[in-house]
């Protein structure tokens, strides 16, 4: 790697350097090294990160992607069942200017597809993260215009446990709407059976003759119920409250993909409208079995909430024949199983939270104007979710899944690419493009 003291950018950001930020600053000033990095920070490699990386390659911009995990798409291949398949047509899941899947893949890929269509994506367009390299803090340091990023080096990581503090102008938030488990605050008390978030489950047979509950009836505690009763587990599903349940197609169109289509034409009430009957032929009263539908439509549920509806893939048939037991909310825990809030008891062998996800922004980047402390997640919805102040931007907080993704990803390219030329322009475009990383300090 080149030295760039002989780059007037370098030479500032090095007099510039640890301990002359500000108080944000300071968190992260403790770092073994800095590292300047001429294109953006993106912070996660998974779909989010990747299409961003990819859509800032195409336009001449280079860019550090870094990541916690060992791969990329960790959430994919490390945090999702065996026999998930995307739950949307595989043409509304592809990544910005990428071929289409491979011949032969299916219309709903499987986990491994997808994993195998994003490792490809990455080759594809040469985006090579930093891996093993978990970004502990970020702020913005005014004083000299840049954002400082505080990488821990995992396990096997390059610096080895060691940290490094990268310096860029732009700082792109890839981190997922989905990077930590939820579970519930009041915990488990007593109870002594095993316990598990989906985003550990991988496979129904160690649960074969097992009683099992699983808390939450999201896609993740449907699926999860389906594929325990599949491997011979005695599931019973927690659906506390009011949810939509969809048919994943409708008439031999997917139902997502019936959603768009008639979106381009009709208000999103009647669409719904149509959902709804459409699924009342298809699926029957749903009401019958404890899930009780909410008063708004799913369509205008997922777009003012981001709540996904469950689209079916077999978890209904399983209900309605008494396979799935629907179980009330838990009152609490005891040491064999839970008390119900209608008072029964029932004991558990294990008990899987299907409780769904938070982000994880708040505890890393020092900055709560565009992000909210509360619940990670920008302030602005979609369309505007993508860009905050001071070269900050944010991908894959759409509530809106690969499309979402797609969108954040070009919008962000465009904008950086702009102010990229710019600077070319100016002081710092001695960088060399070619170089991920710029050492300015050991
Ligand atoms: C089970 C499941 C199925 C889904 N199916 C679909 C679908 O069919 N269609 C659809 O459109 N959407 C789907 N979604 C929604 C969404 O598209 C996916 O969650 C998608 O993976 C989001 O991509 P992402 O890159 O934003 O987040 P992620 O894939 O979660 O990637 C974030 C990356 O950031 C890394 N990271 C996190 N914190 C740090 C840190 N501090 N430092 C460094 N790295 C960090 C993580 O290791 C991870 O690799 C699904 C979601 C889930 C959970
Ligand atoms: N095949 C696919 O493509 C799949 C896609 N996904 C996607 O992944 C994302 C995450 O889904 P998921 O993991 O299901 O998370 P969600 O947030 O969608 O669902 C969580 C569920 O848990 C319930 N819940 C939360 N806390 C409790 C509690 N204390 N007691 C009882 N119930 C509780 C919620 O109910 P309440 O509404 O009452 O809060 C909700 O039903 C979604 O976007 C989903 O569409 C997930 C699985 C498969
Ligand atoms: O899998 C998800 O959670 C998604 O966000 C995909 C998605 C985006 N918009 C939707 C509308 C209905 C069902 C799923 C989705």
């Amino acid at each position: 790697m080149p030295t760039s003291q002989q780059d007037g950018g370098g030479e500032r950001l090095f007099h510039g350097g640890a301990g002359d930020g500000d108080g944000d600053g300071a968190a992260v000033a403790a770092a073994a090294r800095q590292v300047w990095v001429p294109g953006p920070v993106i912070v996660g490699a998974g779909p989010s990160g990747l299409a961003t990386a990819a859509c800032l390659k195409a336009r001449g911009v280079p860019s550090l992607v870094l990541d916690k995990d060992a791969t990329v798409a960790a959430s994919w291949r490390e945090r999702t069942y065996e026999r998930l398949r995307l739950h949307l047509p595989r043409g509304f899941c592809e990544l910005p200017l990428a071929p289409p899947f491979p011949p032969g893949t299916p219309p709903y890929p499987t986990r491994d597809q997808f994993v195998a269509y994003l490792d490809a994506y990455a080759r594809a367009f040469a985006v090579e993260p930093r891996l093993g390299s978990r970004v502990r803090a970020a702020s913005y340091d005014a004083a000299i215009g840049f954002w400082r990023v505080a990488a821990v080096d995992e396990a096997g990581g390059g610096g080895a446990g060691g940290e490094t503090e990268f310096l860029s102008r732009w700082l792109v938030v890839a981190t997922g709407e989905n990077a930590v488990a939820a579970w519930p605050a009041e915990g488990v008390g007593a109870y002594r059976g095993d316990v598990m978030h989906t985003s550990s489950y991988k496979r129904g047979d160690e649960f074969a003759g097992k009683k099992v509950l699983v808390v939450g009836c999201g896609n993740s505690g449907m699926e999860v119920s389906l594929d325990l009763c599949n491997n011979g587990a005695a599931t019973s599903m927690v659906v506390r409250d009011k949810i939509h349940v969809l048919p994943r197609e409708i008439l031999g169109i997917s139902t997502f993909g019936l959603s768009v289509f008639l979106l381009k034409w009709f208000p999103i009430k009647w669409v719904d409208a149509l959902l709804l009957i459409f699924s009342r032929l298809i699926l029957g009263n749903i009401e019958k079995y404890g899930l009780r539908r909410p008063k708004i439509g799913p369509l205008q549920i997922k777009c003012s909430t981001g709540k996904t509806p469950v689209l079916d893939i077999g978890a209904l048939k399983k209900i309605k024949n008494g396979e799935i037991k629907v179980v009330p909310a838990i009152h609490c825990f005891t040491e064999d199983g839970v008390e119900f809030v209608n008072g029964c008891r029932e004991d558990f062998d294990a008990v899987i939270f299907a409780t769904g996800y938070k982000s994880n922004v708040p505890s890393w980047l020092k900055e709560e104007e565009f992000f909210s402390e509360s619940d990670g997640f920008p302030r602005k919805a979609f369309p505007h979710s993508w860009r905050g102040k001071n070269g900050l931007y944010a991908t894959g907080f759409t509530k809106r899944g690969l499309q979402g993704t797609s969108y954040d990803a070009a919008m962000i390219a465009a904008d950086i690419a702009r102010r990229w030329t710019k600077s070319l322009a100016g002081p710092t475009a001695a960088a060399d493009a070619d170089h991920h990383e710029t050492y300015i300090a050991n």
